[in-house]
């Protein structure tokens, strides 16, 4: 199933095409040294490596940060306000911190869309949280869980046709959730009342529920949300979000 029918917010392409699987070099450099960038982060956490090791890899990769550093930074919402960021760098989804195949930080938590046995539309994620990722020992920290969960909710909220923001999320810890180990959230819409969207998920690692969610999203004005985002762009702010 294409993501995208519901989705009635032209800006909103830059999601689909996330998910469509638009083709470009850049974004491929992008996702090549998003995944690179992670294998250096599952490597390091608590390595081995003898001392001088560590020394010749550190250097090797504050000379990496130093070369990337001598570029000026964009911003994830780039040319959101003009509906123009198709075809740029991907999606901004591709920069989503737990989704995004272009972000180092995000697991990533592979994200699809599929159909419960009585036809409802349900979102997927899929993910093994490496070794960073770890909060008691052997299971995923419990942060992480949250914004996966966060994702997957949040993505299936927008199937509502109107999409919004994250008001409240709850999550109930059932079991350890394991490390190394592939889990999958599944995530759906609950009810719509008016701007609030009400959804559920759960995390399953095979059959075992480890952990189940749920979240309320408020339906935003997404002309505002981009006039917003284009003048954050004009005045160069960068990091500071006035929603
Ligand atoms: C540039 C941002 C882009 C955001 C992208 C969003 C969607 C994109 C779509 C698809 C993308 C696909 C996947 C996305 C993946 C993940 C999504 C992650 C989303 C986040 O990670 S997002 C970050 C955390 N999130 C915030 O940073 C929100 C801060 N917050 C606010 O910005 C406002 O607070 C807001 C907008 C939530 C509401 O503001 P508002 O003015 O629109 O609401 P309003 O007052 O009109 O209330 C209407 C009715 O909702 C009730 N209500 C309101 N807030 C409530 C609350 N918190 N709890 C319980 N009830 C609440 C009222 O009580 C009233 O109820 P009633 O009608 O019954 O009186």
């Amino acid at each position: 199933m294409e993501i995208g029918s519901k989705l009635t917010n032209s800006w909103l392409d830059s999601i689909v095409d996330s998910f469509n699987g638009v083709d470009s070099d850049r974004r491929r450099q992008f996702n090549r040294i998003g995944t690179a960038t992670r294998a250096v982060i599952e490597s390091v956490v608590a390595s081995k490596a003898p001392t001088e090791q560590l020394g010749l890899i550190a250097d090797a990769i504050e000379k990496v940060a130093e070369d990337i550093g001598r570029f000026p930074s964009g911003r994830v919402y780039e040319g959101f306000a003009e509906a123009a960021n198709t075809g740029g760098n991907g999606g901004f989804m591709d920069f989503s911190p737990i989704s995004g195949a272009a972000n180092p930080i995000a697991p990533p938590v592979e994200l699809s869309l599929s159909s419960d046995p009585d036809g409802s539309p349900i979102v997927v994620g899929v993910v093994t949280f490496g070794s960073a990722y770890e909060g008691p020992p052997g299971s995923v920290h419990g942060g992480h869980i949250a914004a996966a969960f966060d994702e997957v909710l949040g993505l299936a909220q927008s199937m509502s046709g109107s999409p919004g923001m994250t008001a409240r999320l709850s999550v109930n810890y059932r079991k350890p959730t394991p490390l190394g180990e592939p889990l999958t959230f599944v995530a759906r819409i609950v009810k719509k009342e008016g701007k609030k969207v009400f959804t559920e998920g759960k995390c399953y690692f095979g059959d075992i529920l480890t952990a189940e969610a749920d979240a309320l999203f408020i339906s935003v004005d997404f002309s505002k949300l981009a006039q917003l985002a284009g003048e954050r762009e004009r005045t160069n702010d960068g990091q500071k979000p006035q929603l």
